[in-house]
């Protein structure tokens, strides 16, 4: 059976405003879903501002971003943001929790923002703190007394509470000794496998690609399709 592709990129143009060079021109690119891609590149090179625009938070200069087989960047903002909040959890670099909310909360935010308060959303939430090893007590802590490791986790349950088809990762990585990046990474490929999610992520340290379906990098990603253009 064919299935849509979870992102298909066609002739994406990104330059940012204040800044004249043009910094993405990709011409053709899908990923399908159920995969799990790493993208790989140097510092500079784009990685963050491609992940921002495949969740929308940026817009293409020019060209497209079509998401499960239907429009996205060319949505209006709140389109955007709902089919974003329904399809598509992102960790960040920096966690981006809500410092002054509680964990709960934090999570509570990201399934009310998918327009859907799950009956069940206790039962997953304890369930997502069992198999991340997240002692149920830290769920009324605030979230701005967590340690590091514990963010992270806490911002890998808020971007899978919704089950969403895609998952969206930016070096989360990069604070963690290489014990604990192991632990993560296999932590985080088990649950994304579990949720048969399509899984993004991006970062500078080509070690990490060997957890990965595909790999490929950003210079790579400028020439697919050039040839039929
Ligand atoms: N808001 C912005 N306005 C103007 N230029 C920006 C903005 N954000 C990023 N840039 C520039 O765009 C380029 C790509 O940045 P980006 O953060 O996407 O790269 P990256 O590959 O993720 O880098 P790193 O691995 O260091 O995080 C850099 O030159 C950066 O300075």
């Amino acid at each position: 059976m064919l299935t849509k592709p979870a992102i298909h990129v066609t002739n994406l143009h990104f330059r940012y405003q204040d800044n004249g060079q043009e910094l993405l021109n990709i011409p053709d690119w899908q990923v399908e879903q159920g995969q799990s891609l790493f993208i790989s590149g140097p510092s500079g090179s784009g990685k963050s501002t491609l992940l921002n625009l495949i969740c929308g938070a940026l817009v293409p200069t020019s060209g497209n971003i079509d998401i499960l087989g239907g429009a996205f960047s060319q949505l209006r903002g709140t389109q955007r943001d709902a089919k974003r909040a329904k399809h598509i959890g992102v960790v960040f670099q920096q966690f981006n929790l809500i410092p002054y909310l509680s964990v709960r909360q934090n999570i509570q935010a990201a399934a009310y923002f998918a327009g859907a308060v799950k009956q069940n959303l206790d039962v997953r939430l304890l369930d997502f703190f069992t198999q991340l090893q997240l002692e149920p007590a830290l769920l009324d802590r605030q979230a701005s007394l967590l340690s590091v490791g514990q963010q992270q986790r806490v911002a890998i349950v808020r971007a899978l509470i919704n089950s969403p088809e895609i998952l969206v990762v930016d070096e989360p990585t990069s604070a963690l000794d290489a014990n604990a990046r192991d632990a993560f990474m296999e932590m985080l490929l088990k649950l994304t496998q579990t949720n048969k999610s399509t899984l993004l992520f991006v970062s500078h340290d080509s070690a990490l690609a060997g957890y990965f379906e595909q790999h490929i990098s950003m210079a790579e990603l400028s020439t697919l399709g050039a040839e039929s253009l």
